[in-house]
């Protein structure tokens, strides 16, 4: 489902004529089966960000190639990237993202406006999905209305409207409380077990880490360990 052929990355930081290359990615390559739940761990600075960001297409390789469901992402144009993401890809991040000024039925609404599904077809489809994750008497409340456990739900409802058959997870519990996050983490093994969403999901929280099926260990931007833990 997800293929990473050798891939390297680096950054390029200072001026002209003074310039440092930071090597973040050295030569990585993993596979992600349909239906798996993938963990990455690694120390800070490790690469796990970069990684995400480059299988999100929000950055693209220096060196390599990243597939995903049969398309080649490292190679699409912008405009091909943002289509393809609305249909492939489920986001859930750290600090939610969610847009503050939008209801929590709003936020979950929006990829449909932007996937144009009609006025009728996207009340009932928001309102479904907000009953899944047991929001739908929170609808009209603003995110700072709401505590982190159910902003987390309204992202992960977003994420989950366009039915993505993969959800990429930025530390998803980074930002909640040790109960909070194993509901979360239950919540994820439901979907992944339900849904049969696969999940590429990073981390440096060993309980996070231990809901993956398979776990991989970057350090200093190389894998230094693949195994299974369930
Ligand atoms: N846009 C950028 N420009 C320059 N250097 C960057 C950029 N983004 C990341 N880096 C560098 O790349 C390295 C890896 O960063 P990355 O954010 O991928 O690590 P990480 O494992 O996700 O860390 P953390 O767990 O702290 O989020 C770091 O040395 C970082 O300083």
């Amino acid at each position: 489902m997800i293929t990473i052929n050798n891939l390297s990355h680096e950054f390029v930081i200072g001026k002209k004529g003074r310039q440092t290359i930071i090597p973040v990615l050295k030569n990585i390559s993993f596979k992600v089966e349909k239906g798996e739940i993938m963990t990455i761990v690694g120390r800070s600075g490790s690469g796990k960000s970069t990684l995400l960001n480059l299988v999100s297409g929000f950055i693209r390789p220096k060196d390599g190639e990243i597939w995903i469901n049969g398309t080649k992402v490292s190679e699409l144009n912008e405009a091909k990237l943002a289509d393809f993401r609305i249909h492939h890809l489920g986001f859930i991040f750290q600090s939610f993202q969610l847009i503050p000024s939008m209801t929590a039925f709003q936020n979950v609404e929006l990829p449909l406006i932007l996937k144009g599904v009609s006025d009728r077809e996207r009340k009932q489809q928001t309102e479904e999905m907000l009953e899944r994750v047991g929001l739908l008497e929170y609808q009209d409340h603003y995110p700072s209305e709401l505590s982190g456990g159910q902003q987390q739900r309204v992202s992960i409802a977003r994420a989950l409207i366009v039915n993505p058959p993969i959800i990429l997870a930025d530390e998803p519990t980074g930002s909640l409380d040790s109960e909070t996050e194993e509901d979360l983490l239950q919540f994820i093994k439901e979907l992944n077990r339900d849904l049969g969403i696969t999940f590429l999901i990073i981390t440096h929280d060993d309980k996070v880490a231990e809901i993956g099926h398979r776990t991989i260990e970057l350090s200093d931007g190389k894998i230094v360990e693949e195994g299974v833990l369930v």
